[in-house]
């Protein structure tokens, strides 16, 4: 069985090997010890600190293999991003040119550079051992974090979003920072994106163009993979989609990969999740749940096979389930159905 639990220092060897695995483009996950000690030293704090509001909190969690002891993946949530560094984004809106006189209409877009998310919420770092896929470990690592933003709202801001990998081939070439390269930029796009990740972001400011960006100017091959996924990162889509997360016209500025944004009020796994009392107990039910225990430091999620007594608001939990949430007969859990 597999359950989410807060990253520990100890689990350094282990991010290194997911941060190998996951492969360019995977900006928050770059292959450098000192940066992925940082986050863990910052999760750990994260996890520790009193919170009435959301600030620069992040929290990473892995999931463990409770029989093996391994790592399968990594799942996180930023608090509210951009208060420490700005985050970018480039958002595409349309303009008309019109000229009534000549009959010409024509409708085009520009890309224009801003700061939109800052305050929101990020969810981020999806990342799942390939070994692990299938079954219900994607959804596991993707919904916890829907059952933490539900119990504990005052953490959270009221917008979610996410910013989705976009395209770049087997050797990290972006035909998005191809075109950026050419005209603004000297770097590739792997290095690009590891010094975003390691938080260096500085050159961005100083080298990024200011003014809107008409897209009908880029190349045929940039323009072509705007608000595109990356093969690899599709199942992540698909899982935010189905919760109501949408694009509003939001892109990454290095890869053009679209930001998906929610309501955390509207993310349908909040909406759905129901808090019960735990009671350990054998039961005959085959219905799936994402199950999780109420305590943020020691938070803890799984997908099981639940029994719920609607009428005494009762989840029947299994002996294994129960060890792997660290709870006890009587304590409070919160569940949505898969
Ligand atoms: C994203 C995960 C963790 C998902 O795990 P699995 O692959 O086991 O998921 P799954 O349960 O098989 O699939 C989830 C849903 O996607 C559907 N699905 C599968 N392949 C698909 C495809 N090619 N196109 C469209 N949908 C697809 C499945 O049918 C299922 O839908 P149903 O629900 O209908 O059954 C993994 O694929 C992974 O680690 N990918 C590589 C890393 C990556 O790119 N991560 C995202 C980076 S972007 C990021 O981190 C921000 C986003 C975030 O944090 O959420």
């Amino acid at each position: 069985m597999l359950v989410i639990r807060p990253i520990r220092e100890s689990d350094i060897d282990a991010l290194m090997l997911c941060a190998e695995e996951s492969g360019h483009g995977f900006t928050s996950l770059p292959v450098d010890e000192d940066m992925l000690k940082g986050r863990i030293c910052h999760s750990v704090e994260s996890f520790k600190k009193h919170v009435t509001e959301p600030g620069m909190e992040g929290y990473l969690m892995v999931a463990e293999d409770t029989e093996t002891g391994e790592i399968a993946g990594t799942t996180g949530i930023e608090a509210a991003i951009g208060l420490d560094n700005p985050f970018y984004s480039y958002h595409i809106s349309k303009v008309v040119h019109h000229s009534r006189r000549l009959n010409v209409h024509n409708i085009v877009e520009v890309l224009t550079f801003g700061n939109d998310y800052t305050g929101a919420t990020e969810v981020c770092t999806l990342f799942l051992r390939p070994e692990f896929r299938g079954g219900l470990n994607g959804k596991l690592l993707s919904k916890c974090r829907f059952l933490m933003l539900a119990q504990f709202p005052e953490r959270f801001s009221d917008v979610v979003f996410a910013e989705m990998r976009g395209v770049s081939d087997e050797n990290g070439n972006s035909p998005f920072w191809a075109w950026l390269k050419e005209h603004f930029f000297s770097i590739d796009f792997t290095l690009a994106d590891y010094l975003t990740g390691i938080g260096q972001k500085g050159f961005i400011a100083d080298l990024m163009p200011k003014l809107p960006i008409y897209v009908n100017l880029l190349s045929d091959e940039a323009r072509a993979v705007i608000g595109q996924v990356h093969e690899k990162t599709r199942p992540a889509l698909k899982m935010l989609e189905k919760e109501g997360f949408t694009c509003r016209g939001h892109v990454d500025i290095f890869d053009a990969g679209p930001t998906v944004e929610c309501l955390r009020q509207n993310i349908s796994s909040v909406r759905r999740s129901f808090t019960a009392t735990a009671q350990i107990t054998e039961h005959s039910s085959a219905q799936d749940f994402l199950i999780s225990n109420t305590d943020f430091e020691e938070f803890r999620a799984t997908a099981a096979k639940i029994g719920v007594d609607e009428e005494r608001n009762m989840a029947l939990v299994s002996k294994d389930v129960a060890a792997a949430l660290n709870i006890v007969d009587g304590d409070a859990v919160r569940l949505v159905s898969l």
